[in-house]
């Protein structure tokens, strides 16, 4: 690992460059100190690397069976929730986090069992091509940063906050809120002194549940003084709101809330947002907040079927979950079917047009991520100039889910290539994603 050496790929590639346009084809990309530096056909190809253009360069030329995709983009996970996966989904939210969550996440206070944790949920990512992850870590300063040194040692992509939470609660799991608008500060101030490229702080206040204003208002303040982004839970049960507009009888929605402190702004990601109101789809679209859609955890927490097409269409930027440990699966490509399942199963519910096809759940996991994320301009498709992090993804791996019916795929090359595509996105898991890039670096060899 760790051999950002010059690499030319040809072969199918795939990416998206809106939610409407997957851009398919055969040809080449060259990739020089982690960058895309140049992009073009299969003919481009053989005369550049006739002429010496690519003598520097591995040149990896893939089978019919294999292409490139941009890396998976994981807008909203819970790394220390991990142990708990699959685990203790019985109850609805508030009394999931008091019965089984926050238990856990106090658990972090020790930093060894921190270390041990997180190194394998940062390897068990980057094995499902989740090449960056926007993680919540817990309470703990010291804990959080072992999350830190785990997506620096294997080299992911990962956006990483300590939670902050002020408001008592039944599992004693809070601080007082001068010592957390401290330790808030001392987390972001370390790690920016790892001066590490892939990895950024991110302010993360849990919810309004947790958080009292005056907390949110100090975290809203350093979110501006570090000019960093915020990333937070929004709207994702009924009871949860019934509670938030309780506990503020001033605000006239849960997401007013949120705006009176300062932490809707372009750098803020918001998990859920399963029952918004009319009003609080134009606040966040004005505000140029993202959404991290999570369709599993809304489904295994029974916290409501997200009207995801609804936030799409308020010009809201929507990028994927896995939302570990309320959601059960810690794979881009399980997000991507259950967010077609989901709109599919509102749109037989009398919705017209409303289900997402696979094309724009594959936006939404790539491309969608990184503008929810602000990491556009560096990930999320192959433009010339951004970071290499790809996905080598062989349709007929050994040992994978998917067979092999000689002949039966369409003949033509676009089709095929087509059909290659929509196999793995349906059918397709791990085993598929032979090797893994991040910034140029392989993190993933199963070749
Ligand atoms: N799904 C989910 N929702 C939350 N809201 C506040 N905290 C959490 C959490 O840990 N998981
Ligand atoms: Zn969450």
């Amino acid at each position: 690992m760790k051999d950002n050496k010059n690499i030319v790929f040809t072969g199918i590639i795939a990416s998206s460059s809106s939610l409407n346009n997957l851009e398919i084809n055969s040809g080449y990309i060259a990739v020089k100190d982690g960058k895309i530096t140049k992009r073009g056909s299969t003919e481009e190809f053989d005369r550049l690397e006739k002429s010496g253009e690519f003598s520097t360069f591995e040149i990896v030329k893939l089978s019919p069976d294999q292409f490139i995709i941009p890396g998976f983009v994981d807008c909203h996970t819970h790394a220390p929730q991990f142990p708990n996966i699959g685990l203790g989904l019985d109850r609805p939210l508030l009394e999931w986090l008091a019965k089984y969550t926050f238990h856990l996440e106090k658990k972090y206070s020790d930093t060894e069992f921190a270390a041990k944790v997180y190194d394998q949920v940062v390897q068990r990512l980057l094995k499902n091509g989740t090449t960056t992850a926007c993680y919540f870590g817990s309470l703990h300063v010291e804990g959080t940063l072992e999350l830190v040194k785990s997506a620096i040692k294997h080299h992911q992509r990962a956006l990483i906050g300590k939670v902050s939470m002020n408001k008592e609660n039944f599992a004693e799991y809070y601080n007082e809120t001068k010592k957390e608008l401290e330790e808030v500060e001392t987390f972001i101030k370390q790690v920016i002194s790892y001066q590490n490229e892939l990895v950024e702080p991110v302010v993360t206040p849990r919810f309004a549940v947790s958080c009292d204003k005056e907390l949110m208002d100090g975290l809203g303040s350093i979110a501006k003084k570090y000019d960093c982004r915020i990333q937070s839970h929004i709207s994702e049960n009924t009871s949860e709101i019934d509670y938030v507009l309780e506990t503020n009888p001033k605000c006239k929605s849960y997401g007013h809330v949120y705006d009176e402190s300062g932490i809707l702004t372009n750098k803020c990601i918001m998990a859920h947002a399963v029952h918004l109101t009319e009003d609080e789809l134009t606040l966040l679209s004005s505000k140029g907040v993202s959404v991290a859609h999570c369709p599993a955890s809304n489904t295994r927490l029974k916290s409501g079927l997200c009207p995801v097409r609804e936030i799409i269409n308020a010009n809201i930027t929507v990028g994927l979950g896995t939302d570990v440990s309320g959601g059960d699966n810690a794979s881009i490509l399980d997000a991507i079917r259950r967010t077609m399942d989901i709109s599919t199963c509102l749109e037989m519910r009398g919705n017209d047009k409303y289900a997402l096809d696979w094309k724009e759940a594959f936006y939404l996991a790539t491309l969608g991520g990184a503008k929810a994320l602000n990491l556009d301009h560096k990930i999320g498709n192959f433009d010339i100039g951004k970071e290499f992090d790809a996905l080598l993804v062989d349709v007929y791996a050994k040992g994978g889910q998917i067979d092999k019916f000689e002949g039966t795929l369409q003949s033509n090359p676009d089709e095929y290539a087509l059909d290659l595509l929509q196999k793995f996105i349906f059918v397709g898991d791990d085993r598929n994603i032979v090797q893994v890039y991040v910034k140029g670096e392989k993190v993933k060899d199963a070749l």
